[in-house]
């Protein structure tokens, strides 16, 4: 069978910050291929790269070198206002810090239909708070939620939004070990939905559910690992 094109191409992707101490290299010259479903984790040391590399997928940081095509779109030829509007419609992003990702003064529900209200789209909350093991606490505060069941919620903001992608910096990093639980239960189920969701992480347990994993250091692309993602389906 062909398989399909990938979701994100990169081709010799460097990225610069400008410094008061001069220039530093986040990436150098990253060629990497991510498929259209399944898990990819960018692992590596502190400093190797990792979040620079989310930004750029993310489409928050230009590349200064290189080629970046999202869902075969070149990204370097759009401008500013295409490359947001395709981040809003197709990018759905979830942070390291559960309350980062949700309206605290919203109920559970709200924060579903908001999500889906600010990608142009509508949401039956009750569904995806089933489809995530959260039947019942769409009249719920955020705040009475565990931080894992606030994870959770946070990737159903992104099921609200119908992205095609889901971009998540390091989501198990703030959690004691049942919240993670609930969240390495939420992407095994993301991937056995055949979604492709792309995150970075230092998490052994996330890493082992990962279909690729990329690792980083010192900015370079060291390697990548593909494991068998038939394990994983449902
Ligand atoms: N805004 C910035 N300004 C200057 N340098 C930066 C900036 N962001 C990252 N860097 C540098 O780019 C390199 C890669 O950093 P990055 O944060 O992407 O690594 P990381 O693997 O995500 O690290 P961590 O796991 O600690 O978050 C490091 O040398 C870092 O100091």
């Amino acid at each position: 069978m062909l398989e399909p094109p990938p979701i994100y191409r990169l081709e010799g992707v460097g990225v610069d910050y400008s410094t008061p101490a001069g220039t530093v290299t986040g990436v150098h010259d990253i060629t990497l291929d991510i498929p259209r479903t399944g898990l990819t984790v960018l692992a590596g040391p502190s400093g190797s790269g990792k979040s620079t590399l989310l930004r750029v997928l993310g489409l928050f940081e230009r590349p200064a070198r290189g080629d970046l095509t999202f869902a075969s779109t070149d990204v370097g030829t759009l401008n500013n206002r295409q490359r947001r509007a395709l981040r809003r419609d197709q990018l759905g992003l979830v942070f390291q810090n559960p309350i980062d990702n949700l309206f605290e003064h919203l109920d559970v529900a709200d924060n579903l239909r908001a999500a889906a209200q600010s990608a142009g789209q509508r949401c039956e909350p009750e569904d995806i708070l089933g489809r995530l093991g959260l039947d019942g606490t769409g009249s719920w505060r955020v705040s009475a939620l565990s931080g894992g069941q606030q994870q959770r919620l946070a990737f159903g903001c992104t099921l609200a939004r119908q992205c095609a992608v889901i971009l998540a910096d390091e989501p198990t990093s703030q959690l004691d070990e049942a919240s993670a639980d609930l969240v390495l239960d939420t992407v095994r189920y993301l991937v056995g939905q055949d979604y492709a969701v792309l995150a970075t992480s230092h998490d052994e347990r996330l890493i082992e559910l990962a279909s690729r994993v990329a690792l980083l250091r010192d900015g370079r692309l060291e390697g990548v690992r593909e494991h068998d993602l038939d394990q994983y389906r449902y």
